[in-house]
């Protein structure tokens, strides 16, 4: 499988690191230090250097009860950095907005991949992707990040997730966004408890019959705290087994904080992978 950029192809035959850069001031475990353009360039090339192929730029903290920020501000925080990786740097650049507005400028930037939490729900998103001409990740939440963990349910967590995938590919490709374009994320730790959260990693193969690349993203979040008793930062050994545990049933990107440490772990996962007649677990 491979994703077509712009100017380039992403081979996913192996699977490939996101590095998170959050560019906000309270994110939920960078404590906000990469609001600045400089320290922000800096901690994505210490993480391409450390193996990530990928880098997704966050300018509206996504983590449970943040305060919603104003289109603009979003932009102001997300459009320098996204100009400066793409003049400077060879990575895919993924943007992690549910706004048009920063989706066209992002575009306009030079971004590659349209990184969207609310899967183009938003007013004049699906026409922005669209015309962007991008990729786009469309990830599965209950509710709004305000809110959203107060009380997660489903009937049925794996089949409600594919349900809202069917539904937003067919929105996608009656927009005219081509369904070659699409990545999927479940969309873990967003309006979903604990047993939700694992009930979707245990399965996470289920969702290889649409055909898209999956992308996941586990990294430091509470459905390792609530097992591990650490501080965000300290989850790395619980998001590590996290990344693992995905890309051993064929996720093929894996959005991270600690890029280094997952970098090493997907080099196992390649050679047992490789190891296997069948392709996944
Ligand atoms: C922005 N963001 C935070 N967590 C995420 C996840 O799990 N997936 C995607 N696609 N984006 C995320």
């Amino acid at each position: 499988m491979q994703l077509k950029l712009s100017q380039r192809v992403l081979d996913l035959s192996s699977p490939r690191v996101m590095g998170i850069l959050n560019v906000t001031p309270d994110s939920f475990s960078d404590g906000g230090k990469y609001s600045r353009l400089d320290a922000a360039l800096a901690h994505a090339q210490d993480m391409i250097a450390a193996g990530a192929t990928l880098i997704d730029i966050g300018g509206e903290s996504t983590r449970p009860g943040a305060a919603a920020v104003s289109e603009q501000e979003e932009a102001d925080r997300v459009l320098p950095v996204v100009s400066a990786l793409a003049q400077r740097l060879d990575v895919v650049i993924s943007v992690d907005t549910s706004r048009a507005l920063v989706m066209r400028e992002s575009a306009a930037a030079g971004a590659h991949l349209i990184n969207d939490i609310r899967a183009l729900t938003d007013p004049g998103a699906l026409e922005a992707a669209r015309d962007s001409g991008l990729l786009v990740c469309l990830m599965h939440m209950q509710g709004e990040p305000r809110s959203m963990q107060q009380a997660p349910r489903y009937d049925d967590v794996l089949a409600d997730v594919d349900r809202f995938f069917t539904e937003r590919i067919a929105c996608c490709e009656a927009a005219g966004i081509d369904k070659k374009r699409v990545l999927l994320d479940p969309g873990f730790g967003f309006g979903k408890d604990l047993a939700h959260n694992y009930r979707l990693l245990a399965r996470l193969g289920d969702f290889h019959h649409f055909g898209l690349p999956l992308l996941v993203g586990m990294s430091r979040k509470s459905m390792i705290g609530q097992l591990i008793p650490l501080p965000p930062g300290e989850r790395i050994m619980g998001s590590v087994a996290c990344a693992v545990i995905a890309a051993m049933q064929g996720a093929q990107i894996i959005r991270v904080h600690d890029v280094k440490a997952t970098v090493e772990a997907m080099q196992i996962v390649n050679a047992t992978l490789s190891a296997k007649e069948s392709l996944f677990v």
